[in-house]
């Protein structure tokens, strides 16, 4: 957008007054937010939060600060008070060093596309592979060989373990191999590798009763006496399983999908998250709501950010929560709380679990205290790329009846795949 020399030179003179580039451009989003509004001025509904931007957010996203917040239809009794971010009428603060000059602003760059959803898994199935001898190629290293013997058979049983499938799964799928080599008289290395294709998708695919998962995300708005609200997505797991990276994937996946999208930082733990978030959902102008305040109550964040979602009549909020496993009791009350509180403006309709594919046995250990707290309804399994344990899907999902939704294979923005059992046991076959 061209700015007129007028409005520059006056930029600079609020600038050299003090209020800085950001307080510059705050007065002209208030301005025209104003003009929009025919001059109507206040919060809605029960969040009295004032409009926070900073220069990056004309750049490209939004971000905003959260205030006192008060329980929806509670006409007076804070349930939260935190330090309010932004104040309309308050001083603009000094851009920050390293905060973009008025010419960064203007010549900002454009927002990213996001890659299309369709074929990802497609896209990025060699990733599954990657690491040393394809779990595929061992075995059939094994099933190839003239005679089968036992021994063979608790080769083929170790390479499973080794790729962490699990022990009943193992048992199970080389049983129904076993009998079906027999019976078929199969001898051909591709004709023994399409039953084994054939055998772990099932594994994979359906639950332990045998019936295929249901790996759809649910997020339909919910109408509440005629108010559209938006889906409400919990991202939690334990820190450094890669969340906040999650929720800025994702949120790219919901926009390729044409879908409108708010962010929450409620990992008010970690100061950087909220940053991190901030510029994930800046990149493809998806708002984050934030706390400025390290270590403000995250309910209270993740609250903000389901009203904001509501107000603006977003699809989808998707929140980004802490991961400390400090305890259970701690865990369940934090959780606890994020759920009760949100609840107030929508209840979550997704609940994601995000594992690390790396962490094997550990990170089975930490998912089930999570699925017993949070009532987790899918998984995101991060780090695929690279690690020869994709068996990890079907013992998650048989520990916790719950299906792998996505998986993570790579750092890039669009690595994050739709699971498809399919396309999944061709990568980890390679
Ligand atoms: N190779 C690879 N790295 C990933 C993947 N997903 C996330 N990561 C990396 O994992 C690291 C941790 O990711 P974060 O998103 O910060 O993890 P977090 O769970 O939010 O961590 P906390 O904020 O500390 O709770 C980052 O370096 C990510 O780039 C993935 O699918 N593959």
């Amino acid at each position: 957008m061209e700015l007129p020399w007028i409005e520059i030179i006056a930029g600079l003179v609020v600038v050299a007054g003090g209020g800085g580039v950001v307080g510059w451009i705050a007065s002209r989003r208030r301005q025209r937010d104003a003009d929009d509004t025919g001059g109507a001025a206040g919060g809605v509904g029960t969040l009295e939060r004032p409009e926070s931007d900073g220069a990056s957010q004309e750049a490209a996203g939004r971000t905003s600060g959260t205030a006192v917040i008060r329980e929806p239809g509670d006409a007076g009794a804070a349930v939260e008070d935190r330090p309010v971010a932004e104040t309309p009428g308050a001083p603009a603060a000094e851009p920050a060093p390293g905060e973009p000059t008025v010419e960064e602003a203007r010549t900002a760059p454009p927002l990213e596309k996001p890659a299309p959803v369709a074929g990802r898994l497609v896209r990025l199935r060699d990733r599954l592979a990657r690491s040393g001898s394809p779990l595929g190629s061992r075995l059939l290293a094994v099933l190839s060989r003239d005679s089968l013997t036992e021994n063979d058979w608790d080769d083929l049983e170790e390479e499973l373990l080794l790729a962490d499938i699990g022990m009943d799964p193992a048992t199970e799928l080389l049983g129904a191999l076993r009998t079906r080599v027999r019976v078929l008289g199969v001898r051909e290395p591709s004709a023994v590798r399409e039953l084994l294709r054939e055998e772990l998708v099932a594994l994979v695919d359906n639950d332990a009763a045998g019936r295929p998962m249901d790996r759809s995300l649910r997020l339909e708005p919910a109408d509440q006496e005629g108010t559209r609200l938006p889906a409400v997505v919990l991202v939690v797991g334990v820190n450094g399983t890669g969340k906040t990276t999650t929720v800025g994937k994702l949120a790219r996946v919901l926009v390729a999908e044409d879908k409108s999208v708010v962010l929450g930082a409620a990992d008010t733990f970690r100061a950087a998250a909220a940053d991190q978030l901030t510029t994930w959902g800046s990149r493809v102008g998806v708002e984050t709501v934030r706390s400025d305040k390290e270590g403000a109550d995250p309910a209270s964040v993740a609250f903000d950010a389901v009203a904001r979602g509501r107000d603006e009549k977003a699809d989808v909020v998707l929140v980004d929560t802490a991961g400390r496993l400090q305890n259970k009791a701690g865990l369940m009350d934090e959780l606890g709380k994020i759920v009760r509180v949100t609840s107030k403006v929508a209840a979550p309709s997704e609940v994601l679990l995000v594992l690390d594919a790396t962490t094997g046995q550990n990170g089975l250990t930490q998912a089930r205290v999570f699925a017993e707290v949070a009532g987790v309804t899918g998984i995101v399994l991060t780090k695929l790329d690279g690690t020869a344990k994709g068996g990890i899907v079907v013992q998650v999902q048989r520990e916790l009846g719950v299906p792998v939704k996505l998986i993570g294979l790579g750092e890039g923005p669009d690595d994050l795949a739709p699971f498809e059992a399919g396309e999944f046991v061709d990568g980890i076959l390679g």
